[in-house]
């Protein structure tokens, strides 16, 4: 990873904080950033975590990142296990190993109780060693640690000093800002100090080449063979995968992940076999007829981080056809972004329904339709009041889903997808509660209206008025999207001002004729005087263009000003 020129001031006359910083970050590298309070360490650590922009100059290369905060919130509506797999399936685990990897880290950081405790009853400490598990669960390749150890009892800290060393030696760059000066002291291969807004190398005293200085965790070597074309996803201990000319594959993992890995292949379907295990750097046995000649293996290229130092190895069948380096058994890179995107959605909306924030719209919601839709009124009338009064409870919606994460929770998932997803991730969300109550709506519309139009004298196809009915409400919902987020962060970030322009903003999307819900809720309303049902196929597609470039926009900016 490197920064090339980088400074970072808060607001365009503000002090610069960070200016004209120049780092490269190699794999494999203990990195310690020191200074007086006050002297940037957090901004540049959340620059190097990609959940802030600089202000000037280029991060590029950012690999694989988890992120501690310096303060992470407690009062979310998730148990510490739940919470766990919510992230570790944000990092691009499957759920079970999610949730195993969640009980390891509690375990190892003496929180092995707490899994099933609501979150919002931990103590400090032990919210310390959630927030500290979420990011150690993912084996990121960039660990960035901004005072992670402070909360943590004697012995957790101890194990997070342990967990860092296994990272590095792992070949992750560690980063870290630490009070203690003899945290890790003689693990540090590098110490950055921040003063007058400038970035300087000082001598650290005792640092050694981690390729020599580092103590390596044993590692454990396993061969099998499998029918599988391709690798299980989400192998623990990020195997190095090789193959060897006769088609087998060789994987190298830490000895603590070399149980876990053993059960993945056994467990994966299809099967893997097992044919042998060795320590790493001694030739494998075979636990079938022994080979005539020992697998010469070929590596695969393998772009970052460097391979490990010493090695596990796990052998099996080949894989014709496949991209080179494509396959090695990192659980993550994989892993197709859509899928960690779907998770992120999924603690987004799990978040919204546990919260129960989004009770006082959906009530109002309710009170709105109760009000105006009435069993035996023309039904092309009812969809268009129905689909009308979800606009503004959709923008309601919206400002919630962008604001209910604690910032630093916020910032814990935008490390590993970056700040524009989690974005898009709350806007999705609101897009779907709203389509949730606006399908509801069409339903108890279409069942209890009736089929007529206002005169009575036409009768209106129940098929296309549901369709009809159902596109107009997919309209107010986009539409409704877009206004909730132009109204909310990262556009206007203070509650007064964001409620004070949600109102008119809804009203002008409601009244103004170019708009697509009001396009598409008029196309209903007037359909019924005659009962001619018209399908608002073009106001749909003006809606989703809309939310697409709202979308974008939004996102953008919550790259560059979080
Ligand atoms: N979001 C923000 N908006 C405006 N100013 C900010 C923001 N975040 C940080 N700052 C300012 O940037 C400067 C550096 O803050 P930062 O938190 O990076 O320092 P630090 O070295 O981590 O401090 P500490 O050791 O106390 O944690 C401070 O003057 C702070 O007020």
């Amino acid at each position: 990873m490197n920064l090339r020129g980088v400074g970072r001031r808060y607001g365009p006359r503000g002090p610069w904080v960070l200016r004209g910083a120049d780092l490269v970050l190699p794999p494999r590298t203990l990195v310690r950033v020191e200074g007086a309070n006050g002297t940037g360490k957090s901004t540049l650590l959340r620059l190097l975590a990609g959940i802030d922009a600089p202000t000037e100059g280029r991060l590029t290369g950012r690999p694989r990142t988890a992120y501690v905060p310096e303060r992470f919130p407690g009062a979310l509506p998730f148990t510490a296990g739940g919470y766990l797999v919510h992230l570790g399936r944000v990092h691009g685990l499957d759920t079970v190993e999610a949730g195993r990897r969640a009980d390891r880290w509690l375990a190892r950081f003496g929180a092995a109780g707490c899994s099933r405790t609501p979150m919002a009853r931990l103590s400090k400490g032990t919210s310390q060693k959630v927030a500290v598990a979420q990011a150690l669960l993912a084996e990121p390749d960039l660990l960035v640690l901004d005072e992670a150890w402070t909360g943590l009892d004697a012995a957790a800290r101890d194990e997070l000093d342990r967990a860092v060393t296994e990272r590095v030696a792992d070949g992750a760059t560690v980063v870290f800002v630490d009070h203690d000066p003899r945290r890790q002291s003689g693990a540090v291969d590098v110490t950055y100090r921040l003063g007058g807004g400038r970035l300087v190398a000082v001598p650290t005293a005792g640092a050694k080449p981690p390729a020599v200085s580092r103590a390596v965790p044993p590692r454990i070597r396993i061969e099998a063979e499998g029918s599988a074309a391709v690798l299980p996803s989400g192998l623990p201990g990020a195997p190095v995968v090789e193959r060897d000319t006769s088609g087998g594959v060789r994987l190298t993992v830490a000895a603590t992940h070399s149980d876990d890995l053993l059960r993945a292949l056994l467990t994966a379907r299809p099967g893997w076999h097992i044919t042998g295990l060795a320590p790493a750097g001694a030739r494998v046995p075979s636990t079938d007829a022994a080979p005539t000649s020992p697998p010469s293996p070929t590596p695969l290229p393998i772009p970052t981080p460097a391979p490990a130092r010493d090695g596990a190895t796990a052998t099996g069948s080949g894989v014709p056809g496949r991209t080179p380096g494509a396959d090695r058994a990192v659980p993550f890179p994989g892993i197709p972004r859509g899928r960690r995107f779907a998770a992120l959605v999924r603690c987004q909306a799990a978040l919204l329904a546990r919260s129960q924030r989004w009770l006082a719209p959906v009530l109002l919601y309710a009170a709105f339709l109760a009000v105006g839709v009435q069993a035996g009124q023309p039904v092309l009338d009812s969809l268009g009041y129905a689909a009308a009064g979800l606009l503004p409870v959709t923008a309601w919606l919206t400002r919630l889903c962008v604001t209910q994460e604690p910032p630093a929770a916020r910032a814990v998932v935008a490390a590993a997808l970056g700040p524009a997803r989690v974005h898009g991730a709350a806007l999705v969300t609101a897009v779907g509660a709203a389509l949730v109550l606006g399908t509801v709506a069409t339903a108890f519309v279409l069942l209890t209206g009736e089929p007529l139009s206002n005169d009575r004298t036409a009768a209106v196809p129940l098929p296309p008025a549901a369709l009809a009915g159902l596109l107009t409400a997919l309209c107010c919902a986009l539409v409704g999207t877009a206004v909730g987020a132009l109204c909310s962060r990262p556009v206007l970030h203070r509650r007064g001002w964001s409620l004070a322009t949600t109102v008119p903003v809804v009203l002008l999307a409601v009244v103004t004729d170019g708009s697509p819900a009001k396009r598409a809720v008029t196309g209903l309303v007037s359909g019924s005087r005659d009962g001619t049902v018209r399908v608002p196929l073009l106001a749909s597609a003006g809606a989703l263009l809309l939310a697409a470039a709202v979308t974008a926009l939004t996102a953008r900016l919550a790259s560059s000003r979080e």
